[in-house]
C-alpha cells in the first residue's frame, strides 16, 4: 500500500503537521470534543477515566507482539440462530483474496486466534453481518476487523469505502499499522487519517479507500467539510468502545456519524470489555448485531500463598521491604503503591539502599511506559514498583511475587478486591506458585486486610519480616 506522496495522508506520521508529539496524551481530544458533564455534573472523573482507559489501550498494543494466551470459550450468539455456526481452523478456509492471504501470513500469522474462528466467518460470510465482539485486549481482535475492511474494499473504486473510528490519535495510528502492514500486497490501496491537525483543502473529496480517525473529526469529514460521502461506506468499524464510551462527547459523534451510512453497510464493535454502558451503546450503533464474547482467564488465588507484615509506620513498611527483599527478588517481583508519589519515593530510597528497581508512573508518556515494561520483560529489571492505575491489565507472565505496599482500596476507602484479585492473581499463573505480601501499617488497614481474606474466604497469614528462617521459607 503506497502513502499519498507529499500529502498529509497516507503514510503513517512524515506528513503529518501536527505538532503534538506521539504519545502525549495530555491534551488530545479533551478539549476539542466537548466533553457534557454527567447527570452530577460529573465532568473530570469521566476526563480522567477517558485518558487513563486510553494510555491504558495504547501502551497495550506497544508492548504487545504475541496474542494473549487463553483457554476459555467463545459465546456466540448468532442473529438468526437457524443458520449454521461457522468457525474455520485456518485462513484458507475463508477464501481471502491472494494479496490478503498473503499479508496474513507476511505478519506471521499461521491460524486464526480464538476470537477470529468466529468472527472471521460471520465478518465474512455474503450478505455482510453486523457483529459486536468483545475480548480481552491482545486476543486478535485488530487484525481481525482489518481483515474484514481489506476484504471489502475495492482498491480500483477511488473513495473511502470502509471507516474506523478510534477513541484518540495514539490508537488511530496503531491500527493504521495494521491495515499498512496486513494490506501492503494491495499496491493501489490507501489509507487517510481523519484526526485534529490534519487540514484539507475545502472541497476536496478524498481519494483514499479506507478512513480512520477520530470521531470528532470524522464527523466533520463526513458533515460540515464532505470530504468523505458516508453514502458509499461498506464497512463502518467502531473500535475500543469501551475507551470510546467514556466521553459522552464521542458517543454522539459516534452515534451521528452512524446515521449517515447506508442501511446496507456492515458495522462492527469491539470492544475488551462489556459493561452495561458499553453494550447500551453498542446496541445503539450495531442493529440486528451476531455477538460474540471471549471470557477473560479467571484469575484464582488457589496457588498463591498470601501473607501480610505487620508495621507502624510507612519508614517500618519500607524497612520490612529491605529486609524481603533478597528473598523477592530470586523471581520477579511487583511492588503497588496507591499514589504516584509514594511510588517515587519508594523508588528512590530503594535505589539508594543500592536496589535496582523499575518504576512505572503515570506521568511518563506510553512510548516510556512501555520501554520500562519492556525491560522489566526481558528480565533486566528484576523489581518494578508501580501504582494501580498504571498498572491495570498489564500482563507480565513472569511476575511470582507480588508486593501490597499499600492495599487497594476504591476511592471511598473501602477494599478494592477486584483490583487485589487482578494485582495478586496473576502471579500464580500457568501452575507456577505466587507469592503475595500485604503490608498493613495502621488499624485502618487492617480492617481492610480482614475484608479482603473475608471477601475471598482465604487466610492471609503473618509475616515477621525478621525471622530469617521465616523469610527463606516463605521465599522457596
Ligand atoms: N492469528 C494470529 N496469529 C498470530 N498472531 C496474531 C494473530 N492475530 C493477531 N496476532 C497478533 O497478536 C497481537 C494482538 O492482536 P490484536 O492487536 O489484533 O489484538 P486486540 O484484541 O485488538 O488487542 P487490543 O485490544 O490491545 O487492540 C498482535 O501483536 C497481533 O499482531
Amino acid at each position: 500500500m503506497a502513502g499519498a506522496e507529499g500529502s498529509v495522508r497516507g503514510s503513517a506520521l512524515q506528513h503529518f503537521p501536527i505538532t503534538l508529539p506521539v504519545g502525549d496524551l495530555s491534551n488530545l481530544h479533551l478539549k476539542e470534543e466537548k466533553i457534557k458533564p454527567d447527570a452530577n455534573g460529573n465532568l473530570k472523573t469521566n476526563a480522567i477515566s477517558f485518558k487513563d482507559r486510553a494510555a491504558q489501550s495504547l501502551l497495550n498494543k506497544l508492548i504487545r507482539s504475541n496474542l494473549v494466551d487463553n483457554t476459555n470459550q467463545v459465546e456466540v450468539l448468532q442473529r438468526d440462530p437457524n443458520s449454521p455456526l461457522y468457525s474455520v481452523k485456518s485462513f484458507e478456509e475463508l477464501r481471502l483474496k491472494p494479496q490478503l492471504l498473503q499479508g496474513v501470513y507476511a505478519m506471521g500469522f499461521n491460524r486464526p486466534s480464538k476470537i477470529q474462528e468466529n468472527a472471521l466467518p460471520l465478518m465474512l460470510a455474503e450478505p455482510p453481518q453486523n457483529l459486536i465482539a468483545q475480548s480481552q485486549s491482545g486476543t486478535g481482535k485488530t487484525a481481525a476487523f482489518v481483515l474484514a475492511m481489506l476484504s471489502q474494499v475495492e482498491p480500483a473504486n477511488k473513495y473511502p469505502q470502509c471507516l474506523c473510528l478510534s477513541p484518540t490519535y495514539e490508537l488511530a495510528l496503531q491500527t493504521g499499522k495494521v491495515i499498512e502492514q496486513m494490506g501492503k500486497f494491495y499496491p493501489a490501496l490507501k489509507l487517510a487519517y481523519a484526526v485534529r491537525g490534519n487540514k484539507l483543502e475545502r472541497g476536496q473529496k478524498l481519494s483514499e479507500q479506507i478512513v480512520i480517525g477520530t470521531p470528532g473529526t470524522v464527523l466533520d469529514w463526513c458533515s460540515k467539510l464532505k470530504f468523505i460521502d458516508p453514502k458509499k461506506i461498506k464497512v463502518f468499524v467502531l473500535d475500543e468502545a469501551d475507551v470510546m464510551i467514556a466521553t459522552q462527547g464521542h458517543q454522539d459523534q459516534s452515534i451521528r456519524i452512524q446515521r449517515m451510512l447506508p442501511r446496507n453497510c456492515q458495522m462492527l464493535l469491539f470492544s475488551a470489555t462489556f459493561e452495561d454502558s458499553v453494550w447500551k451503546f453498542a446496541q445503539k450503533v450495531v442493529p440486528d448485531p451476531n455477538v460474540i464474547k471471549l471470557k477473560r482467564e479467571e484469575e484464582t488465588l488457589d496457588t498463591i500463598k498470601q501473607y501480610y507484615v505487620l508495621c507502624s509506620s510507612r519508614d517500618e513498611k519500607f524497612q520490612a521491604l529491605c529486609n524481603l527483599y533478597g528473598a523477592i527478588t530470586i523471581a520477579q517481583a511487583m511492588i503497588f503503591c496507591h499514589t504516584r508519589k509514594t511510588a517515587s519515593w519508594l523508588a528512590a530510597e530503594l535505589s539508594k539502599e543500592g536496589h535496582q528497581v523499575a518504576l512505572l508512573s503515570g506521568e511518563m508518556m506510553v512510548e516510556q511506559r512501555a520501554a520500562v515494561i519492556e525491560r522489566f520483560r526481558e528480565g533486566k529489571e528484576k523489581v518494578l514498583v508501580t501504582t494501580n492505575v498504571c498498572a491495570r491489565g498489564i500482563d507480565v507472565e513472569q511476575v511470582s511475587v507480588v508486593i501490597n505496599f499499600d492495599l487497594p482500596v476504591d476511592k471511598d476507602g473501602n477494599p478494592d478486591n477486584e483490583t487485589y484479585l487482578h494485582r495478586i492473581g496473576r502471579t500464580g499463573r500457568f501452575g507456577k506458585r505466587g507469592l503475595a505480601v500485604n503490608m498493613v501499617d495502621s488499624k485502618h488497614s487492617m480492617n481492610i486486610l480482614n475484608r479482603i481474606q473475608e471477601h475471598f474466604n482465604k487466610k492471609i497469614e503473618r509475616l515477621d519480616t525478621d525471622d530469617l528462617d521465616e523469610i527463606e521459607k516463605i521465599a522457596n
